[in-house]
């Protein structure tokens, strides 16, 4: 009896060796070699240990911290290995613009919810989960003028001196994209633009506000589970 139970632990423990030599085997000799000119640039890492440690290093409240750095030293495209799971980081307009409008059929596709992929916007195609950083986009300097201050009319277009309303959608170039772009856009963008405009409208149209301290409006933000005031609003209302 001991020592069938000796042959059968045996066998499990070669079993499952064996798997787990072949999984990393397979991730980092013949996945890598045929995904090297694939996949876009990824940080050096110690096999195994490294892949499991981005799990725990990027999260919903540090994400930009940990990503602008690798992006500064790799590009606006990089891959980051989570577990044996590559993603891909696209911090790019004109690369969001190209995977989501220019080829929106080859990245329609989406993988199951999960605590990194509600951070952005995310696609996947076959293994590789894509997110793209939503918000170093609407932050660039280079499209928006002094993009952290509080300019609405920054969102009204003038082309041949009639005012057009700011392509949320991307269609033609990506400025922004708080609803997703391309096929899989946010179906509801139009009801909640016109829910929100009804909502701030109202707000506005039937009460009075005052600052507390009479001072303007902190726009500067903190990140929790998502982006907060850092010093939130305090306000007298007053009806109308
Ligand atoms: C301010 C309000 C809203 C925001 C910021 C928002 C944003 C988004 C975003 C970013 C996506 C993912 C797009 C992508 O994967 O690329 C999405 C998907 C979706 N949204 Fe919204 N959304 C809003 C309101 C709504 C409303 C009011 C509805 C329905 C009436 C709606 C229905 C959906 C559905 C069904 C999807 C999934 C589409 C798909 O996977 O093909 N959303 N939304």
């Amino acid at each position: 009896m001991d020592q069938w139970f000796l042959i059968l632990v045996s066998i499990s423990i070669s079993i499952s060796i064996s798997g787990l030599l072949k999984l990393i085997f397979n991730r980092y000799f013949i996945n890598k070699k045929s995904a090297r000119h694939k996949l876009p640039p990824s940080p050096q890492s110690i096999p195994v240990i490294s892949n499991f440690l981005w799990l725990g290093r990027i999260s919903p409240s540090n994400i930009h911290s940990t990503l602008n750095p690798l992006h500064a030293k790799f590009g606006p495209i990089l891959t980051i290995y989570f577990g044996f799971r590559p993603v891909i980081f696209i911090a790019d307009r004109f690369l969001a613009h190209m995977a989501l409008v220019q080829n929106g059929a080859v990245f329609a596709s989406r993988p199951p919810a999960s605590a990194t992929q509600r951070v952005a916007s995310s696609n996947q195609r076959n293994n590789a989960a894509i997110n793209f950083l939503v918000a170093e986009m609407g932050w660039d300097p280079k499209v928006w003028e002094d993009p952290m201050a509080f300019k609405p009319e920054r969102f009204l277009n003038h082309e041949n001196g009639i005012t057009k309303e700011f392509d949320i959608t991307g269609s033609r170039q990506i400025k922004m994209m708080p609803f997703g772009a391309g096929r899989r856009i946010c179906p509801g963008y139009q009801l909640a633009m016109l829910h929100l405009e009804y909502y701030v409208a109202n707000l506005i149209w039937r009460s009075e506000w005052k600052a507390v301290d009479g001072n303007g409006v902190d726009l500067s933000e903190k990140t929790g589970r998502t982006a907060v005031m850092k010093n939130p609003l305090q306000v007298h209302l007053s009806p109308r």
